[in-house]
């Protein structure tokens, strides 16, 4: 079993070098993309048959509903333990507390006298959760996703997880659809529970937006069918991935902590160590091994670690401009100097910093979220937040005053574009 990382040297990488370790989950044979093409169109051409074909296929159950009743999840949800029940309560006040403060009221402007702009947010009223359940199932994700979509005020919120080998959710899963009173859950998983949300079938409502994290074929199948339809998603949210920063103050086994904290997730799951100090890096290899050892997913770890690797830089800044070109899910700053690299954190799904600071806090309990964007989408889209859940809708009313300041301006510019329809709309209101 794999416990070590491959080490390069930062001054020593040339660019195809550089770009072989930027890239992740790339899917070049293309059977990823061959496979969920194939699904979402058996989705869309048959429904709801399709999808228990699917769950016997994939999830090896015969299911003979893909919902369950008020009952059964009321059921299912009285079954777990009250320490448990306690820390997805503790996990879910957090959450929410973090998120409520995304609801802010915006200025309205004048732009001119009489003219005055502003935009009020209006909930997406059709929302559809993904909750993964492949390999491990993950009842904080129902927390991360449902949580602000209640705070925004979404009508509908349909959940899709996949079934569990006795045809039912987990009673974790249970428990949080009751903390947020929730009832819509559909018994589907993979990309045919993307496509189910996408077009509806017989039994599962089509929404307009589609949320959460999953494997390759999940997150494959969000972004084709935001290509296809006129669902949109909340971003490309696929296998799990970490970047540590960490200099000769940090402690190793911590490091090594967090660095199997993501590779546990599954194979295809990323860890990467970047460090000013060599000796650091030997001793989180070491940790790694005897760690490692201890986990009950030490497979799925060692295989992800296949996938990871160490750098050795002679800069901090050379290891922040690493990362930042790396745009990683997770951050962690494992330094007592990290106050200076913040500000230089350019690209990042969610930082972590100082030594007591376990990127599994975010994941379960802290307050952010953990649906965050993988694979450097982290470049260019941020993690799920209450604006997820949003659309802001920009409002206008100009005066008799403001018609006379502006009015000029529009002719002009419309009569430059040739439109003089547009110049038209606002000579009939001058005259
Ligand atoms: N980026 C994030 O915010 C974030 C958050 C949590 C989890 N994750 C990631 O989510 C993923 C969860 O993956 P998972 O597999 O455990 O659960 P999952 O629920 O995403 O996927 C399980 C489903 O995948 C489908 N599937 C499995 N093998 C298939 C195949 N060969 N062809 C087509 N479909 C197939 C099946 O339908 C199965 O039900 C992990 O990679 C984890 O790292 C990411
Ligand atoms: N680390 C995952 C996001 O990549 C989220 C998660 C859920 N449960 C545990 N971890
Ligand atoms: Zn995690």
């Amino acid at each position: 079993m794999n416990t070590m990382l491959r080490t390069y040297i930062y001054r020593s990488l040339s660019e195809p070098v550089v770009q072989q370790l930027l890239a992740r989950n790339t899917d070049p044979s293309n059977a990823v993309q061959q496979s969920v093409t194939a699904i979402i169109a058996e989705v869309k051409a048959k429904g709801d048959a399709a999808l228990k074909a699917y769950a016997q296929q994939f999830d090896g159950v015969q299911l003979e509903q893909l919902s369950l009743g008020a009952e059964e999840i009321a059921a299912l949800a009285a079954s777990i333990g009250r320490e448990q029940q306690r820390a997805l309560e503790i996990a879910f006040a957090n959450i929410h507390r973090f998120h409520a403060t995304q609801l802010r009221k915006e200025r309205t402007v004048e732009t001119m006298p009489g003219v005055t702009c502003w935009r009020e947010p209006r909930p997406i009223e059709k929302v559809g959760l993904y909750i993964p359940g492949g390999s491990a199932v993950l009842p904080s994700t129902l927390l991360m996703l449902g949580v602000p979509a209640r705070i925004a005020g979404c009508k509908e919120i349909v959940v899709c997880s996949p079934p569990q080998s006795d045809g039912k959710i987990n009673g974790y899963v249970a428990y949080c659809l009751q903390l947020l009173n929730i009832d819509n859950v559909y018994l589907v998983g993979g990309a045919q529970a993307v496509a189910a949300m996408a077009f509806g079938t017989e039994s599962i409502p089509k929404v307009d937006k589609l949320f959460g994290p999953g494997n390759q074929y999940v997150t494959k199948a969000k972004s084709v069918l935001q290509g296809m339809t006129q669902v949109s998603i909340d971003m490309p949210a696929g296998p799990s991935e970490v970047l540590v920063i960490a200099d000769s103050s940090a402690n190793p086994e911590y490091v090594a902590a967090d660095l199997l904290a993501q590779t546990e997730h599954g194979p295809d799951s990323q860890a990467i160590l970047v460090s000013t100090d060599q000796s650091l890096i030997d001793a989180v290899q070491d940790a790694l091994a005897t760690q490692l050892a201890e986990l009950p997913r030490a497979a799925i770890a060692a295989k992800a670690l296949d996938n990871s690797y160490a750098i050795l830089c002679e800069t901090t800044d050379e290891a922040i401009a690493f990362s930042n070109r790396y745009a990683p899910e997770h951050l962690i700053i494992e330094m007592d100097e990290w106050e200076p690299l913040v500000r230089k954190v350019s690209n990042a799904g969610s930082v972590f910093v100082g030594h007591l600071t376990p990127e599994s806090a975010g994941d379960y309990a802290s307050g952010t979220n953990h649906t965050l964007p993988t694979s450097g989408y982290a470049r260019s889209y941020s993690g799920v937040s209450v604006d997820s859940f949003i659309k802001k809708i920009t409002f206008q009313h100009i005066t008799q005053e403001g018609l006379q300041n502006i009015g000029h301006t529009v002719e002009v510019l419309a009569e430059l574009e040739g439109l003089h329809a547009h110049k038209n709309a606002v000579s009939v209101r001058l005259t």
